[in-house]
């Protein structure tokens, strides 16, 4: 697999100054007049790894969908580097669990797309898009149609995707939800090299405690009934997988099942209130 940060791919954003996108104070309710989020304020600077867990309806997607630009609040602002986010934009790329790729459409014309509404010479963005399958390990099957690849492959087409816009902040909203855990462990590595490589700032919603831990810089933990978070965590086992650590004995840490216990607690405290 190639190093992102060795090819031209390397971002003309990630070498400029430190980008934070913020939500402040935001509150947002779907018209139905019950508030799904009250008053959270969440920051992530490029860099970072944020993920956000909590349970089944606690306001995971709807934190991502504003910061997105999907949603707007209700009360409160979205913002990057103080400016006001209105709407999506290039700075912020996403990645679903259903990958919303054009299955008609060849691998490499999936991944350039992006590039394609951005109005990159056909040249320069089939370069592009053949760098990054190169870095998520699927050179050679540029030609391939989406409906020939497999779970883990189709996820890994968004993420190269997502990745084509040069985005200073890569949002995940469970990305790797359908996969098998073998698979998944995998993408874990993956994402954790092309998160490095692009000095993105990330933003995961995931289910999974462990995966939670294994690859972010901080946890949030969010609370449903309105939608706050009541638990944050730092952690560090992505960067030492990074430096060379082997994934499982870092999961077996001591440290490493000491946090996922304090997070499990978090999550579930208010059920048995
Ligand atoms: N489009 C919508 N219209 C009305 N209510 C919505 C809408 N989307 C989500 N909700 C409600 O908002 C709350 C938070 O939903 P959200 O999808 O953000 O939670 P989540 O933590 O991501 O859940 P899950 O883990 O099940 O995906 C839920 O009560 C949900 O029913």
């Amino acid at each position: 697999m190639t190093d992102l940060a060795s090819q031209a791919v390397t971002l003309d954003r990630a070498q400029s100054a430190r980008s934070v996108l913020s939500l402040r104070d935001v509150s947002l309710n779907y018209g139905a007049g019950i508030a799904v989020l009250q008053n959270l304020s969440l920051r992530i600077e490029r860099g970072e790894f944020v993920s956000v867990v909590g349970r089944s309806g606690s306001g995971k997607t709807t934190v991502l969908n504003l910061a997105a630009g999907f949603l707007t609040p209700d009360a409160g602002q979205v913002l990057i580097d103080g400016r006001r986010v209105t709407g999506p934009g290039p700075e912020r790329a996403v990645v679903f669990q259903d990958d919303a790729l054009y299955p008609w459409r060849s691998v490499a014309d999936n991944v350039a797309l992006p590039l394609k509404l951005a109005g990159v010479p056909a040249s320069e963005r089939h370069a592009r898009a053949a760098r990054l399958l190169e870095a998520v390990g699927l050179a050679g099957e540029g030609a391939k149609r989406i409906w020939q690849l497999s779970g883990g492959q189709r996820q890994r087409v968004g993420i190269a995707r997502a990745l084509a816009a040069q985005p200073e902040f890569l949002l995940m909203d469970e990305p790797l939800g359908a996969l098998d855990a073998m698979t998944r462990e995998l993408m874990h590595g993956l994402i954790l090299r092309l998160w490095q490589d692009s000095h993105a700032g990330a933003m995961l919603i995931t289910h999974s405690i462990e995966e939670a831990l294994f690859l972010s810089t901080r946890i949030v933990v969010l609370a449903p009934g309105p939608g706050r978070i009541v638990h944050e965590e730092s952690a560090d086992w992505g960067r030492r997988f990074l430096s060379g650590n082997d994934p499982r004995a870092l999961k077996s840490e001591p440290g490493f099942i000491a946090a996922r216990e304090r997070l499990v607690d978090a999550i579930y405290e208010r059920e048995a209130a």
